[in-house]
């Protein structure tokens, strides 16, 4: 029994060696069976965070690529954007790079002339061209050298060759350069801008109102929107006009789809306040009579349209033919890099050489005898020719009128006190023919383009001598001449020697009684310029324009 119990527990104690065994074998095995996975979790743990942090990093990385394209996609676009980036010349080929939109290339056969070609066509023409970017575009010489919409070249069939102004500004114009464009009254100024604002509309493929061209009178405005309207009449392009002295309503119902206006800035204002027009698309503006629009007057106007424009991607141009020194600073304010295109020395003011200038020297009472008898004089040439009497306030054009009536003169009237219907029907009546006599103030001074006017009598000097230029300029236009006869007095002394240099600018015989007030080159803008013929539009009420 006692070897059996021995056995046994010699058994016992083998089977509970062995099973320490297993156990040990086990659990070393477990144990390193942990490890290994504590091993290989720590590893993945390390291989999932450093791929974690790789991506991560990648994607910070191209968030940051992303990022620096998109700024610099910004900064490409606004820049582009910018008025000032204009055109780089390309060799032959010139585009400019100041809206990605906006390409002009110079046609074959403006490459192919030679820069003594260019030279002796800008000589001939007076046309002195001041290119801040150097883009090197040369002048057309022929409406076919500019790829034009060919319904707008259809409207242009008329007329045989660009004129100086077209042909100079042109090509800046059409590569959406901001241009000031200086040229003698009657030089086809109107087409110089509009043509390349409607182009490049239709070859844009622009929608909405993108035009707006600006005016100082209600009558100019009209005629430049009739300018518009023959120019995009094969075209479904809109024009509309806006001005004073007529009701808003129909004026508010016209601006539905319209991609061009015409304004006058007073009403423009008036509509902007309404809430009834939104200018923020307008990418081309256009001052007409660029010098009058900047003067005091008009600067305030001004300013606040150009507040509502696209801004910075607003195409600029500024058109006139006079271009005084005082204007150039505010109008540089609202431009970038302008190119300059003067035709005529008009650095200087310069009148329409065409026109026969005389100027008389006489007592201020001797002035209504001698209206007389120079309408007389004129009238038995040739009763039909068309004649027009500047005065220069309202009151006396009231008085100049009942004097010619009771002379037994036909005379139509224009001037700030009528009516607009009786100012149109006046104007109206001039320009058919109807009355070969028409009497204005200086609100017809300026751009009217009156067909077959052969004389101009100011029977009172303007305030200034670029009014002078503006109102003889009515005569001689588009290649005709003309007549301008001045009655000027003692009154007006103080503008005589900047009277002297425009005769004699124009090579026009100067009197020796003009001399004789001593020359006086006082070129002074007068204080109320241009406040005789504001068009105020007098239904409108007053209200609040606040400028940042
Ligand atoms: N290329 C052209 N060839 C001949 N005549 C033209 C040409 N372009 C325009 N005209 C005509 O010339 C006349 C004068 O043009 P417009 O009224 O535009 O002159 P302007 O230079 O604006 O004058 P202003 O300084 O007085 O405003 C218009 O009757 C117009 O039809």
């Amino acid at each position: 029994m006692a070897k059996e119990e021995r056995k046994r527990k010699h058994q016992d104690a083998a089977i509970g060696d062995g099973e320490s065994k297993k156990v040990k074998k086990e659990k070393k095995e477990k144990k390193e069976k942990k490890e290994k996975k504590e091993k290989k979790d720590k590893k993945d743990k390390k291989e999932k965070k450093d791929k974690k942090d790789k991506e991560e990093k990648e994607e910070k990385k191209e968030k940051k690529e992303k990022k620096e394209k998109k700024e610099k996609k910004e900064k490409k676009e606004k820049k582009d954007a910018e008025p000032e980036s204009h055109a780089k010349s390309v060799g032959a080929k010139v585009s400019s790079s100041k809206k990605s939109t906006v390409k002009y290339e110079q046609s074959e056969a403006i490459n192919s002339y030679s820069q003594d070609k260019v030279d002796e066509f800008l000589k001939s023409n007076e046309i002195a061209i001041d290119d801040p970017e150097n883009t090197g575009l040369k002048p057309i010489l022929d409406f076919s050298h500019v790829d034009l919409d060919s319904r707008i070249s259809k409207a242009l069939e008329k007329y045989p060759t660009p004129t100086p102004i077209q042909a100079a500004s042109w090509p800046f114009l059409l590569s959406g350069q901001d241009v000031v464009g200086v040229a003698e009254t009657g030089s086809g100024k109107t087409l110089g801008f509009g043509v390349p604002a409607v182009n490049n509309f239709l070859r844009l493929g622009k929608q909405g109102l993108k035009i707006l061209c600006v005016s100082p009178t209600r009558e100019l405005a009209v005629q430049i929107y009739d300018n518009l309207v023959e120019v995009t009449k094969s075209t479904s392009v809109k024009c509309t006009v806006l001005y004073g002295g007529v009701p808003k309503y129909e004026q508010i119902e016209n601006l539905k789809g319209a991609n061009v206006v015409v304004a006058t800035p007073g009403r423009l204002i008036d509509i902007i306040n309404d809430g009834a027009i939104n200018l923020g698309t307008v990418d081309y503006l256009v001052l007409d009579e660029a010098d009058r629009m900047l003067e005091k007057g008009f600067e305030q106007d001004i300013k606040t349209i150009m507040q509502n424009t696209a801004g910075a991607s607003r195409q600029t141009v500024m058109f006139t033919a006079t271009w005084p020194k005082e204007v150039r600073e505010l109008a540089s304010s609202f431009m970038k890099n302008p190119v300059k295109v003067n035709i005529g020395n008009r650095d200087e003011l310069v009148a329409n050489k065409r026109i026969e200038q005389i100027v008389e020297v006489i007592e201020p009472y001797h002035k209504e005898n001698k209206l007389l008898s120079l309408l007389r004089k004129y009238q038995s040439k040739n009763k039909n020719d068309k004649i027009l009497i500047f005065a220069l306030y309202k009151k006396e054009a009231r008085r100049i009128e009942s004097l010619l009536q009771r002379n037994s003169f036909h005379v139509a009237a224009i001037h700030g006190d009528l009516s607009q219907q009786q100012r149109t029907s006046a104007l109206d009546a001039f320009k058919s023919g109807r009355s070969s006599l028409l009497l204005a103030t200086d609100v017809a001074a300026r751009g009217l383009d009156i067909p077959n006017v052969k004389i101009v009598i100011n029977l009172t000097f303007p305030l200034t001598v670029e009014d002078y230029v503006h109102r003889i300029g009515r005569t001689g236009r588009a290649g005709q001449s003309g007549i301008a006869h001045t009655l000027f007095t003692e009154h007006e002394k103080h503008l005589s020697g900047a009277l002297v240099n425009v005769l004699r600018g124009a090579d026009q015989p100067v009197p020796e009684e003009l001399l004789k007030f001593g020359g006086h080159t006082k070129k002074k803008t007068h204080s109320v310029y241009g406040a005789f013929y504001k068009d105020v539009d007098t239904t409108k009420t007053a209200k609040k324009i606040k400028f940042d």
